[in-house]
């Protein structure tokens, strides 16, 4: 288990975590996330011994995790870290990029080893180039395989996917989380992308104002956000009070609502003016305004003139679950 206690950390006179506590069981898959600037690669950097605490401990299964004022060459055996700028060696290949970790192997083992993380991360046919001569995305791809290479108990991500095309991400995603799984590999992901997390992460821990705000399973934070911040994380949301809604009589509470969870009417429901409406693929999100100004995301799929009176209905179900 990984225990972060009291954990405070600041740049300079700035503090960007604060008594942070945090517990994460062996084999768990688990997303730092939030808004950029929050701290999580801060978090990550600290769990790994990069950066000496300025308050409260860390411990991976009861051995505590120092900094470079007790530790001189940060990280343990046990854990890797694939930092925002990969740390790979540029001037040699692939293949020797990921066999670097893998020397304790012998030599059948290792090529078989290096040959499963090639395929892994889909660049078999760049095994002999070098780095230096691929793309950023390619070069996060190397730089993953080389932090899973030795299976370590536990790796930290951070943003791991930002440099990789759409086309490769989602299976990318797939390949490297059913790894770690299959290998029992801790993975403490620092993202900001909600398809990280959904499918993937068996907790999602949601930072802001130097503190986590929210920590539970990625499906019951999107089904219940207590509030907008953690709402938006998914996606455009909205948050309108009941007034707004003047069928309904609670004046004093809001609602959290999805874009997608508004359906347009013609007829009845809060009345909004179209804005703009941008189109998405299989819908056009659009941007209105209802009657105290505020502006509102909602979906439709069809795209709406910009001027355009409607109404918008949210219901009953989703109300009942999020009014607050
Ligand atoms: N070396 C540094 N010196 C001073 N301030 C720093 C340093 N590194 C980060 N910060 C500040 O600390 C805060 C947290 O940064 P951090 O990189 O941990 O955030 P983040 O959530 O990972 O952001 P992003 O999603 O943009 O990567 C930010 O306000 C950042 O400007």
């Amino acid at each position: 288990m990984l225990r972060i206690e009291n954990v405070s950390y600041s740049y300079d006179t700035v503090p960007v975590l604060a008594d942070i506590n945090l517990r994460i069981q062996r084999r768990e898959h688990v997303a730092l996330i939030g808004e950029s600037g929050c701290g999580k690669s801060t978090l990550l950097k600290l769990i790994y011994g990069l950066m000496d605490l300025e308050q409260g401990e860390i411990f991976w299964e009861n051995e505590p995790i120092l900094g470079p004022a007790y530790n001189l060459v940060p990280g343990a055996p046990y854990m890797k870290y694939l930092s925002q700028d990969f740390d790979l060696m540029p001037f040699t290949t692939v293949k020797e990029n990921i066999s670097q970790y893998l020397s304790v192997f012998y030599p059948k083992q290792l090529k078989d080893r290096t040959q499963q993380l090639l395929e892994l991360i889909k660049l078999t046919d760049f095994a002999h180039k070098k780095v230096n001569t691929l793309s950023g995305g390619q070069q996060q791809r190397v730089a993953l395989a080389r932090v899973l290479a030795q299976k370590p108990e536990v790796v930290l991500l951070d943003e791991p996917f930002g440099h990789i095309d759409n086309f490769l991400k989602n299976s990318l995603r797939r390949n490297i989380f059913k790894y770690a799984k299959d290998n029992g590999i801790t993975c403490i992901v620092a993202t900001h992308d909600h398809n990280d997390v959904l499918p993937f992460m068996d907790r999602m821990v949601v930072l802001r104002d130097k503190g986590i705000i929210a920590d539970d399973h990625p499906m019951e934070l999107f089904r219940n956000p207590r509030n907008l911040y953690i709402a938006s994380l998914f996606g455009e949301a909205n948050s309108i009070s009941m007034s707004q809604l003047k069928s309904y009589a609670q004046s004093d509470k809001t609602i959290i609502v999805y874009a997608h969870e508004l359906k347009v009417s013609n007829t009845s429901g809060l009345a909004v003016t179209v804005i703009e409406s941008f189109p998405m693929g299989n819908y056009y999100l659009n941007i209105g305004n209802i009657a105290n100004g505020e502006s509102i995301y909602f979906q439709h799929h069809t795209v709406l003139p910009k001027g355009k009176e409607l109404y918008l209905n949210i219901s009953l179900d989703t109300i009942n679950q999020r009014i607050q």
